[in-house]
């Protein structure tokens, strides 16, 4: 196998196979409005043709300074909230062993809270390692990373002085605009830029996400290649026979009727930032105009043991994504013990993996005898390129899925109301109104 799959066999008698026939012009004019970027939102279309432009120059330099962190540090921080860390967080988990050497830096995250505790211990974790820092954020003025800036850059500071830390610290942000960028010019760090066309949520393969990445010894090319290929792909191939268009477009028949939320499912605890990453990407890109599904995930077969019970049987507005991996890579076999007091015995030299395969097939066939229609995404392996793969494809089906939705899927209107509010409760210079509004209620 050498492609990614996409089986919509499982989805049951909600789906009558006619109803993607019928949805087919809507697929083509939405493939139109990506096409010719005329679609809302369309100022924010630079990830679609990105793989293919991005030039070998700047994967180069994010390598080269990705390896120059690695000779002056063993940890790195990156400090990004939302798209500015998801995607490269999930990537790193799925690439990286869990325990066991690092084929690059260890990587922790901060920004993505406002936990003073978290702080607390991570600054004193790092006070004896040696530490680099890649602060991420589009606008520059997000509260979480700034805060956790201002605290790591006087830690970085006082470690290493102020030129020692400024060869540890590196900038991504907007090309021109926002505070960081400011901060960036003033200290002289280096910095790689966020494209302006480029959204958040979608810049897992821009220097966003591509330099934590290469940093943790993942090898980037690959994964550019991957999602290049996934580029031509899903340009190409037929609408109906196009695994994006059949994913979007099953996902728009399921919401009408009633599946109202989508679990993105995986059989790997390392697949668990891959599902913070897509509930963002569609979670952002579809929840608006008091519409969208409501993208949830589960990890497979830990929540079977927690929220098997709903899914099998709670309300019926669930339908189930599977992201699975054909070849499992290792083969750690169940010993033979000669014994059979935990029953089983009837396991003993079967690899793990056999059992985690069944654990799915039995999944579900149970979920989808359960009324939650089932899909399944299938990538040959986890690598660095099938994970650039996987990354286009979900962005590419989310585009699909929102215009079919009758949205803009590359606004965010929404997430700026707790914004509002918190500046205003913090008595920030010009809230002062709603402040005292806030307060009375
Ligand atoms: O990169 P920035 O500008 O710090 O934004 C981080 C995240 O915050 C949001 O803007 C929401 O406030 C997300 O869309 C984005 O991914």
């Amino acid at each position: 196998m050498d492609q990614l799959i996409f089986d919509d066999g499982m989805a049951g008698s909600l789906l009558r196979q006619h109803e993607l026939e019928d949805l087919k012009a809507q697929l083509e004019a939405v493939d139109r409005m990506l096409d010719e970027k005329d679609g809302p939102g369309s100022e924010f279309l630079g990830w679609l043709d990105w793989p293919a432009q991005l030039e070998t120059t700047e994967l180069k330099q994010i390598q080269k300074v990705a390896e120059h962190l690695q000779g002056l540090a063993d940890v790195l921080v990156v400090i990004g909230i939302g798209g500015s860390y998801l995607g490269a967080r999930a990537a790193i988990e799925m690439l990286t062993p869990t325990f066991g050497t690092l084929k690059g830096m260890e990587v922790h995250y901060a920004g993505h809270h406002l936990n003073g505790e978290y702080m607390t211990e991570l600054l004193a974790y790092l006070e004896n390692k040696q530490v680099a820092v890649n602060v991420i954020s589009k606008s520059g003025t997000t509260t979480e990373p700034a805060i956790a800036f201002r605290l790591i850059k006087e830690m970085m500071e006082r470690k290493y002085g102020k030129s020692g830390a400024k060869e540890r610290i590196v900038v991504t942000t907007d090309a021109a605009r926002g505070a960081l960028k400011n901060l960036a010019d003033k200290e002289g760090y280096e910095t790689f830029v966020i494209p302006d066309d480029i959204g958040g949520r979608y810049s897992v393969l821009t220097p966003v996400g591509l330099l934590p990445i290469a940093a943790a010894g993942i090898d980037i090319e690959a994964m550019i290649r991957g999602a290049r290929e996934a580029q031509a792909l899903y340009l190409d191939q037929p609408i109906l026979d196009n695994a994006c268009y059949r994913y979007a477009a099953i996902r728009n028949i399921l919401h009408r009727k009633g599946k109202t939320t989508e679990i993105l499912a995986t059989f790997d605890p390392a697949f668990q930032y891959l599902g913070e990453w897509w509930k963002q990407l569609f979670g952002e890109s579809e929840g608006k105009d008091h519409m969208g599904i409501f993208p949830a995930s589960l990890q497979m077969t830990t929540d079977l043991h927690s929220m098997g019970q709903y899914v099998q049987d709670g309300q019926r507005i669930l339908f189930e994504t599977m992201v699975l991996v054909a070849d499992n890579g290792q083969e750690l076999l169940i010993p033979d013990t000669g014994e059979d007091d935990d029953g089983l015995g009837y396991l003993a030299g079967k690899p793990v993996s056999l059992v985690n395969h069944k654990a799915m097939e039995g999944t579900a066939m149970a979920h989808m005898d359960g009324g939650v229609p089932v899909l399944k995404i299938t990538i040959p392996k986890k690598s660095a390129y099938w994970t650039g793969h996987l990354f286009y494809f979900f962005m590419k089906a989310c585009a699909v899925s929102g215009y079919l939705l009758g949205v803009n899927p590359f606004n965010q209107p929404g997430v700026e109301a707790y914004k509002a509010n918190m500046f205003a409760l913090l008595g920030k210079p010009g809230s002062e109104t709603l402040k005292e509004e806030l307060e009375r209620r």
